[in-house]
């Protein structure tokens, strides 16, 4: 019979050059297969006689064992190439440094707004908050101002082109006031409050936008004086600027909803403005009629109202000179506050 010994040589040769599983198949099968070279020899035992049968049939399977053997080992070789190949291409180095995300930061505005209130809070003071989209009478009239006020006019305020369900003409409120009103009247003296939010007026240029932020205070309980406002607003000032050489200063004015009114400027004592004065707020003692129409006494009550732009704020604390930045998005300007 052919020499079992040069099969499988050349069954140990063909596995070993088999560089993938479906090529080991297919080498294996001209081995061990239907047709294989060592299953022909068996099915030609048949013509043998029984003793040459017995002593050929077990030189066969002794030699079909050992490619058998050959098959199994070269499995487990490729199998664990292929498995290195894999550990190599998907392998990922965990040292590497992270890319790292950028973090973010609160707009400046916002961290004005946020000081703020945490000043007044720490002064005992609350906060409100109230509708955007406002009544003409929170927004004016609660507010003493005449029906025939310039700010009335649509040259100053945005009107909505509807009513709401009382038939009352609805705006964008053009100042935070109308919060505190919705306030005062929902809680009893003493209030202290700190209404804080986006106003609208119609005008834009450097130093106006048609939204802004603004942010009020009002202090009603049975005699508050103009000397508590004083101590309050100076107090403040010298918190959120972060300087005790600030100096206050009151200057006589007109607004409707309070009397007296006063426009407040402050200066610094040293340091680039020194000695300029530049107007930072409005405020006064709340008009009789706005107390009332909170719906308190003002022969028992008096209070004291202050209001500021919280972008002015800024702008006097960063040294920002155009009020349109805020608005832009632009992060070269933004990140100078992360
Ligand atoms: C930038 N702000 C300004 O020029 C003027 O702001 C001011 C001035 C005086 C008072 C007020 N707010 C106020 C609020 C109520 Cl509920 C009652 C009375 N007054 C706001």
């Amino acid at each position: 019979p052919m020499n079992l010994e040069q099969i499988v040589a050349d069954a140990r040769h063909a596995f070993a050059q088999a560089a993938d599983a479906v090529s080991l198949e297919n080498e294996k099968a001209r081995f061990l297969g239907k047709a294989g070279q060592l299953t022909e020899l068996l099915k030609a035992l048949g013509k043998l006689d029984a003793d040459t049968r017995k002593l050929e049939g077990a030189r066969i399977n002794l030699a079909k064992q050992q490619v058998e053997e050959m098959l199994r080992t070269r499995r487990e070789q490729l199998a664990d190439e292929l498995m290195q190949q894999r550990l190599a291409a998907e392998a990922i180095d965990v040292t590497l440094p992270a890319r790292g995300a950028s973090k973010g930061s609160l707009h400046p505005v916002m961290n004005t707004w946020e000081r703020v209130e945490q000043i007044f809070r720490s002064i005992g003071f609350d906060l409100a908050d109230g509708p955007e989209i406002e009544t003409d009478w929170y927004n004016f009239t609660a507010l003493n101002s005449p029906l025939n006020h310039p700010a009335r006019s649509m040259h100053d305020t945005f009107y909505i082109d509807a009513r709401d369900a009382n038939g009352e003409l609805l705006l964008l409120r053009t100042h935070t006031s109308p919060m505190q009103v919705r306030y005062a009247q929902m809680n009893r003296p003493p209030i202290r409050v700190i209404a804080a939010g986006r106003t609208y007026r119609v005008d834009s240029d450097a130093t106006h936008a048609p939204m802004f932020n603004q942010v009020e205070g009002l202090w009603i309980d049975e005699n508050i004086s103009f000397a508590d406002l004083k101590g309050v607003y100076t107090e403040f000032l010298r918190r959120f600027f972060e300087r005790d050489d600030l100096r206050v200063r009151f200057r006589p004015s007109y607004f409707p909803f309070t009397e007296p009114s006063a426009e407040i400027d402050m200066m610094f004592e040293h340091g680039k403005n020194a000695g300029k004065w530049l107007e930072i707020s409005g405020a006064g003692q709340v008009h009789p009629n706005v107390i009332r129409n909170m719906g308190l006494a003002p022969e028992r009550y008096t209070g004291f109202a202050f209001g500021s732009g919280l972008e002015r704020l800024t702008m006097l604390r960063y040294g920002v000179q155009d009020l349109r930045l805020f608005f832009e998005g632009d992060l070269r300007f933004l990140q100078q506050f992360a």
